[in-house]
């Protein structure tokens, strides 16, 4: 099968399992093959009912996907959970055994997550499955990096397992996930569509306007929620696939977890580090697009020199200067931003690139930079703490860290924007906009609305 000579692995974990000393001693044994390539999403496809959760991610150029299946360890944190998610990680690495020959950016073991917006909001039933810090070692993983496909098996090996039994598991699951068949997901369709109440959402945007008028804060950004319900539940590979057909320039992913599923199709990098190059964006400032090429170089324009939405963006950029300027060097910031254009809407963006300075991990940046002004606001204190006790959601995941990282000292996060949970047959879509001084409550409800489209659109709404 596929390369992965068993016999091969199962000499690896006889190895491993003759060097652990007791019961309680355990490993994660890595093995990474090149492989024919596949079409990352198949992979994920042929998954559906292994009982196993499944993870999606794929950057904005495409140049590499990511596909995980199942867990082969987990690393959860709570409190101080940059940290403690690095140490964790770092401490599994140490031990591990891994077969890499190939190390190039998202190859070889990864761990694959998020994060929750905001840790000290209290979680709802919602969001019970997705925990402040998880990040997932998957058991089978495919890497897609520049149009060739790496494939990759983790086993968290303990003292009394059995090297024939472990390898007989894996050739058995091998079997599905390399299995030419194609499977064919049934379509679903919405049967209501309900708005989280948008008269006090517009009411809490006109507080913030007025706290903000107060100097309370500088800006403050308000999400609100959208909730469908389906015939039957939507099956994620449906929607990924369709997030891929019309969202460009977007990072689209998936996070199952038992019957929930986090997907979404974001435009918003927070960092990305390969070895120790930086990348970050600053993204904020919305308008629509044109339905014309004229009229929309004209909205673009517009976008480009409205005061209001240069004023949100430049929070951003500020606060991201400040934020990593003590961990980089080289950092370029261009003085004046660009517009980025995705397929529903149109933002103000600029990049920023940096030098990461030795010592310093990715976690170290996530830590820094979530949330930017961005998803919460200026200062971030007082609009977190506007956002905790004014807004009428549990964002959980939503505005916060996705991504992953590997043992090379690569990896990329976004914000979970542009995104909705899957519950059961279910689904709640949020969006949310940088409340500003010179906010008005029904633009910023529309700006919403058109935020919510690429989600909307592929789900049939
Ligand atoms: C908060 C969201 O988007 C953010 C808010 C923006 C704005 O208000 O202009 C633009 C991009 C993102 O920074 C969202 O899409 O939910
Ligand atoms: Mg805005």
């Amino acid at each position: 099968m596929i390369d992965i000579k068993e016999v091969q692995a199962e000499a690896l974990f006889a190895k491993v399992i003759q060097g652990l000393h007791n019961n309680e001693d355990a490993q994660l044994v890595s093995i990474t093959k090149k492989i024919q390539t596949i079409d990352a999403l198949d992979f994920y496809r042929r998954a559906r009912y292994m009982g196993r959760n499944r993870t999606f991610w794929t950057n904005s150029n495409r140049s590499l996907f990511l596909v995980g299946i199942g867990e082969a360890y987990e690393i959860i944190a709570d409190q101080s959970r940059f940290k403690e998610t690095k140490q964790q990680w770092d401490n599994l690495l140490k031990q591990a055994t891994i077969h890499n020959p190939y190390q190039l950016p998202g190859t070889g073991v990864i761990a694959l997550g998020g994060m929750s917006f905001d840790p000290k909001k209290e979680t709802t039933e919602l969001w019970k499955h997705f925990k402040p810090s998880q990040f997932t070692i998957p058991e089978f993983q495919l890497t897609n990096y520049q149009g060739e496909s790496y494939y990759t098996i983790n086993v968290f090996v303990k003292k009394n397992d059995h090297p024939s039994q472990l390898a007989a598991t894996i050739r058995q699951i091998e079997q599905t996930l390399f299995q030419a068949s194609q499977v064919e997901a049934e379509s679903f369709s919405i049967e209501k569509k309900v708005e989280i109440d948008p008269e006090g959402w517009k009411e809490s945007v006109r507080v913030a306007t007025s706290e903000i008028r107060n100097k309370k804060a500088e800006k403050i950004v308000l999400a609100r929620e959208v909730r469908l319900s389906f015939d039957k539940q939507p099956e994620s590979s449906v929607i990924i696939d369709k997030l891929l057909d019309t969202q460009a320039n977007s990072y689209i992913f998936a996070f199952e977890k038992n019957s929930h599923c986090f997907i979404g199709a974001t435009p918003e990098r927070l960092v990305k580090v390969e070895q120790d190059r930086l990348l970050s964006t600053c993204l904020a400032g919305t308008a629509p697009r044109g339905k014309t090429k004229a009229e929309d170089e004209r909205i673009s324009y517009g976008l480009l020199h409205d005061q209001k939405n240069r004023q949100e963006h430049d929070f951003v950029v500020q606060m991201i200067k400040l934020a990593i300027k003590d961990y980089c060097t080289d950092l370029v910031i261009p003085g004046e931003p660009i517009v980025y254009p995705l397929k529903n809407l149109q933002h103000l963006y600029t990049p920023v690139t940096a030098k990461l300075k030795a010592g310093h991990s990715i976690f170290d940046i996530i830590e820094q930079l979530h949330p930017t002004p961005a998803v919460g606001g200026t200062p971030r204190d007082e609009s977190l703490a506007f956002i905790r006790e004014n807004e009428l959601l549990d964002r959980g995941w939503y505005g916060a860290p996705i991504g992953w990282l590997d043992s090379n000292q690569n990896g990329e996060f976004a914000v979970a924007i542009r995104s909705g949970l899957i519950h059961g047959d279910m689904a709640s879509l949020f969006a949310g906009c940088g409340v500003v001084k010179d906010s008005n409550p029904e633009a910023e409800y529309e700006e919403t609305n058109i935020k919510l489209m690429p989600m909307l659109s592929v789900l049939g709404g």
